[in-house]
């Protein structure tokens, strides 16, 4: 693979990067959906009682995703955070190259297929989340996250008046050593994966 040699923040280091991440997406991808959907479920159980564990979630609004692509299923998760009070939405493209909407959601409701046939809710009643769980395709020891490539948390991120807690989900075969990030790119503020949280939430250290 050609590698990131310019590291100046010029136009040149920027066209790199972009197309060293599509290479590692594609990459990390493929790496992903060739673990056996048996072995994913596993790690989705084991994610969504650490997530759960990880923060807060009494009576917060917690974003959600559809997954799709052998993204971790988090699904289970919305039932504890409904259970503590809370309230769950789902992340909606309403444009390409616009911020993300998070429409209510819980269990059970109705969907319609919306950007890339994920399901969205069929009514658009937007919420602003306390809580970002975000799937990553990649992500780096500096917790930055690498998506699939249409910059929509970046971007709902940035325009947001308040910065949500944001949970970045994935596997352990999704760890890299450094996505390059860019000025554009927003660290999250955990990554969980099935063998725990990093970093560990203070106070937590023994559990
Ligand atoms: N489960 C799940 N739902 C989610 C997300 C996610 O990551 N996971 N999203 C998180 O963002 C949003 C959907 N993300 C999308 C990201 C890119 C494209 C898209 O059309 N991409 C272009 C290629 C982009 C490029 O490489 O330049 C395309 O396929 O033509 C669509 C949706 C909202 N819902
Ligand atoms: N705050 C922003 N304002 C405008 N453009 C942005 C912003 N954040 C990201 N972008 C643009 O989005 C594009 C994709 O960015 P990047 O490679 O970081 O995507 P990603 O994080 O992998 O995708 P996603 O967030 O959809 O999962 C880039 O061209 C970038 O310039």
């Amino acid at each position: 693979m050609e590698p990131v040699t310019a590291h100046d923040g010029s136009a040149e280091h920027r066209q790199q990067v972009m197309r060293w991440r599509k290479l590692e997406r594609a990459r990390l991808l493929a790496v992903r959906m060739s673990v056996g959907a048996d072995l994913r479920l596993q790690w989705s159980k084991s994610l969504v009682a650490l997530v759960a564990d990880s923060a807060d979630l009494a009576d917060r609004t917690v974003s959600f995703y559809w997954p799709f692509r052998g993204e971790p299923d988090l699904r289970p998760l919305a039932a504890i955070v409904l259970a503590r009070g809370g309230r769950c939405a789902l992340p909606v493209v309403v444009e390409k190259g616009k911020p993300l909407e998070f429409w209510s959601w819980q269990p059970g409701d109705a969907l319609a297929p919306g950007v890339w046939n994920i399901p969205i809710p069929i009514i658009r009643d937007t919420v602003i989340p306390d809580i970002v769980l975000s799937p990553v395709v990649g992500f780096d020891a500096d917790r930055y996250r690498l998506g699939y490539g249409g910059g929509f948390f970046d971007r709902t991120l940035a325009a947001m008046a308040a910065s949500p807690l944001v949970i970045g989900v994935g596997y352990d075969l999704a760890r890299m050593d450094t996505i390059h990030p860019l000025p554009h790119d927003i660290a999250m503020s955990l990554i969980v994966t099935e063998s725990g949280v990093r970093p560990i939430p203070a106070g937590r250290q023994n559990g």
